[in-house]
């Protein structure tokens, strides 16, 4: 089911989504035949499964299709990766943040796929919490690194545009482990790396 990044959008899912959110709009007190609507429901359903497509992805075979060989052991830190996801309770946006770290056990990943490691578990109905323990075991399990460490920041809409409405609130969520868990000193070192801004 859904959107497949080769494939496209699964026709018997947008197909059903189509006809939900004709539904959907038809209880909202909306006419899905008016002019600007018409195509409304085929735009959602292209939309959601898109945005959901994470589902059909897997974190540890982005982060082995790109796994070297390498005999270091410095902190690499990857930081500001936007992501974008939605919350499981509202299907409303959570936006911001991720800053990853991991530390060498004789393999390193290609930058790029720490961020789409974000993406994979971004694109799917989450909450902050679970998308950054995911993205910390996935790293784990395909590095197998010294240390691990997931930051994310985000705002989320369910908060802002309706609910509490509160404007200025920002999520921040953490995972770390190995080096980053028992040794503050490698911990603080990245904290400290990721809230630096460069000049
Ligand atoms: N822990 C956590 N909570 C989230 C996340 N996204 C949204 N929420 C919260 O999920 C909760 C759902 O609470 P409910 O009381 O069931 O739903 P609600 O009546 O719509 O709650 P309000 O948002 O307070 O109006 C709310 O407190 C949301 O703020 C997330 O990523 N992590
Ligand atoms: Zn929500």
């Amino acid at each position: 089911m859904a959107y497949h990044k080769k494939e496209g959008f699964d026709k018997e899912a947008t197909e059903g989504l189509i006809e939900n959110y004709s539904s959907i709009l038809k209880l909202l007190g909306e006419d899905p035949e008016r002019e600007g609507l018409v195509k409304t429901p085929e735009r959602m359903a292209k939309a959601m499964q898109y945005m959901t497509h994470g589902y059909h992805q897997d974190g540890v075979a982005i982060l082995d299709s790109a796994k070297f060989r390498e005999d270091v052991s410095e902190m690499v830190i990857v930081k500001d990766i936007e992501l974008y996801s939605m919350c499981e309770h509202h299907l409303l946006p959570f936006f911001g943040k991720a800053h990853i770290a991991y530390i060498p056990n004789g393999y390193i990943t290609g930058l790029s796929k720490l961020a789409r490691v974000v993406d994979v578990y971004a694109r799917r109905l989450q909450v902050q919490e679970r998308m950054t323990t995911q993205i910390l075991k996935a790293i784990k399990e395909s590095l197998n690194p010294l240390g691990a460490a997931v930051v994310i920041e985000a705002k989320h809409l369910c908060m802002m545009m309706r609910g509490v409405q509160k404007q200025n609130s920002v999520t921040t969520t953490s995972a770390f482990d190995g080096e980053f868990l028992n040794n503050s000193i490698t911990r603080n070192e990245f904290l400290k790396l990721i809230a630096a801004r460069l000049s």
